[in-house]
């Protein structure tokens, strides 16, 4: 069933080549972006304050990542969601390592306040924010997606629950923040209706496409150049839907 939810994303990216607007850190911009590409998106990523708002406006899905923050990012991220919810795009919100300083978790709290289509963080993560993930849905209107070796997301309501991935995933700095990238991806091509299967099927692409590459790799350093190629024979399969496996 979620072979067959991944292919139909995979699809619809291949044939609409969203383009995704991402405020994210400055450890995982590279990867992020090569991984949008990859999977068929069109990544952005400027954060001037002149420009951001327009990128936004322009954009099919626009990704929040906390991960490393200045005062001049804070206002572009501002600026980014307000163009999003004015032009009636999803923004998903990764609230990096919000479980190490109290400061960055009330920055995240702040934002979720304004309503995420998506949450996607680890265990950790999701858990610092204080409520369990069911309730975060429902009292945000947000998809909440818990990941690490099993991966768990809710809308509040339904909840699916995926044994994917591989524990070299863990080691290479940026999976976690490219695989947010790559959901919003797929929840550029759905509406807001569909944003619970689009989350299912980014994180069965992104878990099975690192299975694939954890086959093939020697080791964290190869499985990082690995998965890009794993994810783009993925995407590029999907439209002579072949599974991902
Ligand atoms: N131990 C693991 N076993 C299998 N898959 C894993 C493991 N750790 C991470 N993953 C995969 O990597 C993805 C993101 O990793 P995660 O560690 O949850 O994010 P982050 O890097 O943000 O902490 C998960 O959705 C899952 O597919
Ligand atoms: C190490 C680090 N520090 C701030 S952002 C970042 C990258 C986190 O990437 P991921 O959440 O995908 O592991
Ligand atoms: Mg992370």
């Amino acid at each position: 069933m979620n072979e067959d939810l991944a292919s139909r994303h995979l699809n619809l990216i291949q044939d609409q080549r969203p383009a995704v607007h991402c405020l994210t850190n400055t450890v995982v911009q590279s990867l992020t972006a090569n991984m949008l590409l990859a999977v068929g998106a069109i990544p952005s990523m400027s954060s001037d304050i002149s420009e951001v708002a327009d990128f936004t406006a322009r954009s099919q899905a626009l990704l929040v990542n906390i991960g490393t923050l200045d005062p001049l990012r804070k206002n572009a991220i501002q600026a980014a969601i307000t163009s999003a919810q004015e032009n009636n795009i999803p923004w998903i919100l990764d609230p990096v390592l919000i479980d190490r300083a109290p400061v960055r978790l009330a920055y995240a709290q702040e934002l979720i306040k304004r309503e995420p289509a998506v949450i996607r963080g680890n265990a950790g993560e999701i858990s610092a924010l204080g409520s369990d993930p069911k309730s975060l849905a429902r009292d945000n209107r947000s998809i909440v997606a818990v990941t690490g070796a099993t991966d768990f997301v809710t809308d509040g309501n339904r909840e699916s629950t995926l044994h994917v991935g591989h524990e070299l995933m863990s080691r290479v700095t940026g999976i976690g923040c490219a695989g947010t990238a790559v959901l919003s991806a797929f929840c550029a091509v759905t509406d807001t209706a569909g944003h619970f299967d689009a989350v299912v099927a980014g994180l069965h692409t992104l878990g099975k496409t690192g299975e694939n590459a954890a086959r093939k790799a020697s080791g964290p350093g190869a499985f990082a150049a690995t998965i890009l190629d794993e994810i783009y024979f993925t995407s590029q399969s999907s439209s002579t839907e072949r599974p991902l496996t």
